[in-house]
C-alpha cells in the first residue's frame, strides 16, 4: 500500500475572483485528507470513502471500471460525489502511461466536505500522489499540482482556479494569479474557523457569480475590487500587519456577500467573530454554507463562536508548512 496525505486550506483573500484572473491568497491548514492506494490486478477501481455521505448514506463504490455502487442513489449524485477520485485516477493513468491500472483506494479525511476548506483539492492531491507512487512514479510538486488542477477543472465543468490544488500540494501560504502560482512568506497567523455544519455546491456558486458578472457591470467591478483587496492584503501580509489584514478580510467578506455567495449562518458567524473583537472575519472557499475564517490571537472568537446558534464547531487552525506528505 502507498499512503499520501495533503492539507486543506482557508482563503485569506480572493476566492471566486481568482476564477477570473484576479490574485488570491489561500493558506494550507493542518487538517488533512489521507489516501491509501493499492494496485489491483484486475484493472478495477474500488473506492472506500467512509466520510463520504450522501444525505445520510455511506457509499462504498466501485469506480468507472468497477461494478457500480452498492447504494441506491441517482447517478448524478454519485458522479458529483465520486468524480474527483475517478478524475484523479484518470490523471495517474495518463501521467504514468499505464491505462489499465486498477486500484483499491481508501480515503480518510479531517476536512469537512463542501465547507470551503478545500476537501476536494486535498483528496485529489493525495490520491494522485499515492496512486502514481504505487506505480513507481514520484511526481514533482509542480506536476502534481498541475494534474490535480486538471482534475478539479474537469469535475467543476471548466470552472476552477489553480488556487486550492496548488496550495494543497505545496503547503504554506500561496499566491495564485492565473497560472502564476508561488509560495509566499507569511507571519504566524492566529486562525480561527467557525463551521455551520453545512456545505455549498462549488460549481453552482461559481456559476452564480459568472452569471451576475455577465449581467451587471457593477458585479464585474466587484470582482475586480476583490482583486484590489487582495493586492492590499499582500502588503499587509508582508508587513505582518494583522489589524490591516483583518480590515481587508472584512471588506472581502462584504464583496463576496454582494456577489451572493454568503448565507445567513455564514454572516451570523462573521458577526459573532467581529463582536468578539477578531481582527477580521470572512467566509472561506465557495461559500453558500460551511466555514468562516477569522483572525484572533485571544480565545474570545473561538468562545463566542461556540455559543453562536448555527455554529456547529469552532476551532483553531495552524498553518501547514508542508503540503503533500509521503507517508508509506
Ligand atoms: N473524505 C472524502 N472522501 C471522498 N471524497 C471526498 C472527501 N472529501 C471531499 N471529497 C470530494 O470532494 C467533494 C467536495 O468538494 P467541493 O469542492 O464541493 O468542496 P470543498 O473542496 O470541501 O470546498 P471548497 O472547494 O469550497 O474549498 C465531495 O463531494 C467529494 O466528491
Ligand atoms: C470559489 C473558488 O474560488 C474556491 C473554492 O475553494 C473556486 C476555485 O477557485 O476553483
Ligand atoms: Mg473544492
Amino acid at each position: 500500500m502507498t499512503l499520501s496525505s495533503a492539507p486543506g486550506k482557508v482563503y485569506l483573500f480572493g476566492e471566486h475572483a481568482v476564477v477570473y484572473g484576479e490574485p488570491a491568497v489561500p493558506c494550507a491548514i493542518e487538517r488533512r485528507a489521507r489516501v491509501g492506494v493499492q494496485q489491483r490486478d484486475d484493472g478495477k477501481l474500488r473506492v472506500n470513502a467512509e466520510d463520504l455521505s450522501l444525505d445520510g448514506f455511506t457509499v462504498e463504490y466501485d469506480g468507472a471500471a468497477g461494478e457500480g455502487p452498492d447504494v441506491d442513489v441517482s447517478e448524478s449524485l454519485l458522479d458529483a460525489a465520486m468524480g474527483y477520485v475517478d478524475g484523479a485516477i484518470e490523471q495517474v493513468r495518463e501521467v504514468t502511461g499505464n491505462d489499465e491500472a486498477g486500484f483499491d483506494v481508501t480515503i480518510e479525511s479531517d476536512i469537512p466536505l463542501g465547507a470551503g476548506l478545500g476537501s476536494s483539492a486535498a483528496v485529489v492531491v493525495a490520491a494522485i500522489d499515492a496512486a502514481a507512487r504505487e506505480l513507481g512514479v514520484t511526481l514533482d510538486v509542480d506536476e502534481l499540482a498541475e494534474r490535480a488542477y486538471r482534475t478539479e477543472y474537469q469535475v467543476q465543468d471548466g470552472q476552477a482556479s489553480r488556487a486550492d490544488t496548488f496550495c494543497s500540494a505545496t503547503g504554506g501560504a500561496v499566491r495564485v494569479e492565473g497560472d502564476d502560482c508561488r509560495v509566499i512568506e507569511a507571519p504566524d497567523l492566529p486562525i480561527v474557523i467557525g463551521f455551520d455544519g453545512g456545505a455549498g455546491d462549488t460549481g453552482q456558486l461559481v456559476s452564480g457569480v459568472r452569471t451576475l458578472r455577465e449581467e451587471y457591470e457593477f458585479a464585474a467591478d466587484t470582482v475586480e475590487a476583490i482583486g484590489d483587496v487582495v493586492r492590499n492584503g499582500e502588503d499587509a501580509l508582508a508587513d505582518g500587519d494583522l489589524e490591516e489584514l483583518g480590515r481587508l478580510m472584512d471588506f472581502n467578506h462584504g464583496l463576496l456577500s454582494a456577489l451572493g455567495v454568503s448565507s445567513r449562518s455564514l454572516d451570523t458567524m462573521v458577526w459573532a467573530a467581529r463582536d468578539a473583537d477578531a481582527y477580521g472575519a470572512k467566509l472561506t472557499g465557495a461559500g453558500g454554507g460551511g466555514c468562516i475564517v477569522a483572525l484572533d490571537p485571544t480565545p474570545e472568537t473561538e468562545t463566542a463562536l461556540s455559543f453562536t446558534p448555527g455554529c456547529e464547531d469552532a476551532f483553531r487552525a495552524e498553518l501547514a508548512d508542508e503540503g503533500v506528505k509521503r507517508l508509506e
